[in-house]
């Protein structure tokens, strides 16, 4: 585990959830108890309590009123149930009853950027459409003493931490208190053929249950999707690589990142954002892609990041492979 630390690029890691909690709830370490009633006893408060905290605070940056919000995209791998965590959101914002909401539940750490094609989806489709988009994780979900029979579960709970993001799309006329900081250009999903062994989620009886293979680093071969991706805007990799556009990569690990980097033929600085992130946070499944792309503002706003032309990348089971066009506000403004 120690070895597995040092090496994950992850310096701290955020968890809702004490350990005098934990303590109070033996079956949450023991996998030879069940424990998923516990498991989701807990997160029913706690995953709409993180989701309302981000919320909020992108709601207060937007600057419009909570009731302007047309539809919600909610999604985590935290919790199960109806009424579900979005209800809870919801009231807790006080969004109108009327507001459309779509939850997305066990999409692995693809879930952030699953949500923000479906919320792309839904904006496109409604005049005028503000959609909040809201990732929340609290990993006690799934936390437990790994099986001695398997160290697998040691690298599961090197890299995963909690978090929770929130950000709003919106289509149609801007009004004069919106900033827009990314034009979502293009979705598209991909899957990467006979991989589907390499990552699995499962809800069981000791609750979420995580594998990851070691073999992961190597199958994450995404420059086809990326160059599928970008092609029909007329962007290419030209000889230097990858390196004319800014990168949002969602970083499910130190070798993950590595991968990606030489693939793509990226320069160090390209995964700044990505990595910056992993050390802070760890991997927070969907909510991470969010504080990714925030890094990524912060970094443009300070000018260490120039491109107008980005590309946000998350990858899930399946292998699944989410990838968004993203243009810089600012830039398309100024044609
Ligand atoms: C875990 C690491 C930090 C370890 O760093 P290194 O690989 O450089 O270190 P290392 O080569 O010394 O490996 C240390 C030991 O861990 C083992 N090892 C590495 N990855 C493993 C895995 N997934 N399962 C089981 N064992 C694993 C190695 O075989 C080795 O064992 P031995 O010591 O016996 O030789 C890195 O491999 C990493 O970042 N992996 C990616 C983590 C990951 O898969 N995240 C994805 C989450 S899912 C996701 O993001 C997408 C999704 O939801 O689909």
């Amino acid at each position: 585990m120690k070895r597995l630390c040092e090496k994950s690029g992850i310096r701290k890691r955020h968890f809702h959830h004490t350990e005098e909690m934990i303590g109070s709830h033996p079956e949450l370490l023991d996998r030879a108890q069940p424990s998923l009633s516990a498991r989701l006893r807990i997160t029913a408060d706690a995953v709409p309590e993180l989701a309302a905290a981000a919320a909020e605070k992108a709601i207060a940056e937007w600057s419009r009123p909570a009731g302007d919000i047309t539809h919600l995209v909610f999604s985590t791998n935290s919790s199960a149930g109806l009424p579900g965590p979005d209800v809870s959101l919801a009231a807790l914002l006080g969004l109108r009853p009327t507001v459309r909401r779509t939850a997305l539940y066990l999409h692995g750490c693809s879930a952030g950027a699953a949500a923000f094609r479906v919320a792309e989806d839904l904006a496109g489709n409604g005049d005028g459409a503000r959609v909040l988009v809201v990732c929340a994780e609290a990993i006690v979900i799934g936390f437990g003493a790994h099986d001695e029979a398997n160290y697998d579960g040691l690298v599961v709970n090197s890299v995963f931490g909690d978090g929770a993001g929130a950000a709003i799309i919106g289509a149609g006329a801007v009004a004069a208190v919106e900033c827009p900081i990314f034009h979502m250009v293009a979705t598209s999903q991909a899957r990467l053929p006979g991989t589907e062994p390499a990552v699995w989620v499962r809800l069981g009886e000791s609750g979420l249950g995580y594998n990851v293979s070691a073999e992961l680093p190597a199958l994450v071969s995404v420059e086809k999707c990326v160059a599928d991706a970008v092609a029909p805007l007329g962007l290419a990799a030209g000889r230097g690589g990858w390196n004319s556009l800014f990168w949002a990569m969602h970083p499910g690990g130190r070798a993950i990142l590595d991968s990606y980097e030489a693939a793509l033929g990226l320069e160090p600085e390209k995964l700044a954002a990505s990595r910056r992130v992993l050390g802070e946070y760890g991997n927070m499944l969907g909510a991470t892609i969010i504080f990714v792309l925030d890094e990524v503002r912060r970094r443009r706003q300070v000018g260490d990041v120039a491109c107008e032309w980005g590309v946000m990348l998350a990858l899930g089971p399946g292998l699944t492979v989410e990838t968004m066009v993203l243009q810089a506000a600012g830039s398309r403004d100024e044609k």
